[in-house]
């Protein structure tokens, strides 16, 4: 647990590490997955702090996080190489464990996890992952169907929506993929269509109306974001340009719990944002 004045440290140091966009972004990160983790029952705080500590090595030059990603991580070669956009996720558990001891090892796998993922990811790492996306500040023309999905499909189910978005930004944008994101994109294909239904499950009517109410078309609507900050030039990033929403509450859903028989799954999301949703 990261008590308040610890988290206003946190952040104190993280606006004087980055520029300021990359700062809006992961204020931006840190309110998203509060409000996610609020919805599918995940540690708020762990989630909170996480999301505004995600971007801590993006402060580094490719040529220190390559020389750091050689020394204290198992990123191949070739990837440090090709992919350096990648090796701030990989560096941060070292970077961060230095400077915040108390960090906890979940906290720091969800950090490292934020951007290439996992075939295996824990409730938080999900959390972070999502809202690394969908928070206000981003301009991606696909993420829209992302928000309008939170709190209607399952945490897992809008983590695969989330990651196949990513996917397709990164062809699109005709960027090279880590090589292990075929693995992660493999294994979760195959967990999603051995999964009820085919899709993950999804939480309950009563439950989406609630929850999309207060988080996907308030909190994590692009329109809810305060103005513009310039966009990030770091090479090979993308744009992150709202400064911090504001913070609203929200009720509790769970997730976990629905009936199948009134859940509403989406079964597809396509770069144009169009969407195929059916009701089971
Ligand atoms: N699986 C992946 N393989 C290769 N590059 C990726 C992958 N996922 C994300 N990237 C790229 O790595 C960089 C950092 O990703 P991320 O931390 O999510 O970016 P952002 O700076 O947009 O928050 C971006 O340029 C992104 O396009």
């Amino acid at each position: 647990m990261v008590d308040a004045d610890r988290f206003e440290e946190m952040r104190q140091r993280l606006q004087a590490r980055v520029k300021p966009s990359r700062y809006a972004h992961s204020m931006g990160v840190s309110q998203a997955a509060e409000q996610l983790a609020r919805i599918y029952g995940v540690n708020e705080n762990d989630a909170a702090v996480a999301g505004l500590l995600h971007d801590w090595d993006k402060a580094l030059s490719f040529k220190q996080l390559r020389k750091l990603a050689k020394k204290h991580t198992k990123v191949p070669k070739a990837v440090r190489k090709n992919i350096p956009g990648v090796l701030h996720a990989y560096t941060a558990p070292y970077s961060l464990k230095k400077e915040f001891p108390e960090l906890t090892d979940g906290v720091l796998q969800a950090i490292e996890r934020h951007t290439c993922a996992a075939p295996e990811m824990a409730d938080l790492d999900m959390v972070v992952f999502i809202a690394d996306i969908i928070e206000p500040g981003r301009t991606f023309g696909d993420v829209a169907p992302l928000r309008e999905a939170v709190g209607e499909v399952s945490l897992e189910e809008l983590f695969y929506m989330t990651y196949k978005a990513t996917m397709i930004y990164l062809l699109e944008d005709d960027k090279a993929i880590h090589p292990d994101s075929l693995i992660t994109w493999n294994a979760w294909v195959a967990k999603r269509e051995a999964s009820e239904g085919g899709c993950f499950g999804s939480v309950s009517a009563g439950d989406a109306s609630e929850a999309s109410e207060a988080v996907g078309r308030r909190a994590l609507t692009a329109d809810a974001a305060p103005s513009a900050a310039a966009p990030d030039g770091a090479a090979g990033a993308t744009a992150h340009e709202a400064a911090a929403p504001e913070a609203v509450s929200s009720p509790k859903a769970d997730g976990s719990s629905a009936d199948a028989s009134e859940a509403a799954c989406v079964r597809n999301v396509r770069p144009n944002g169009a969407r195929i949703i059916t009701i089971e």
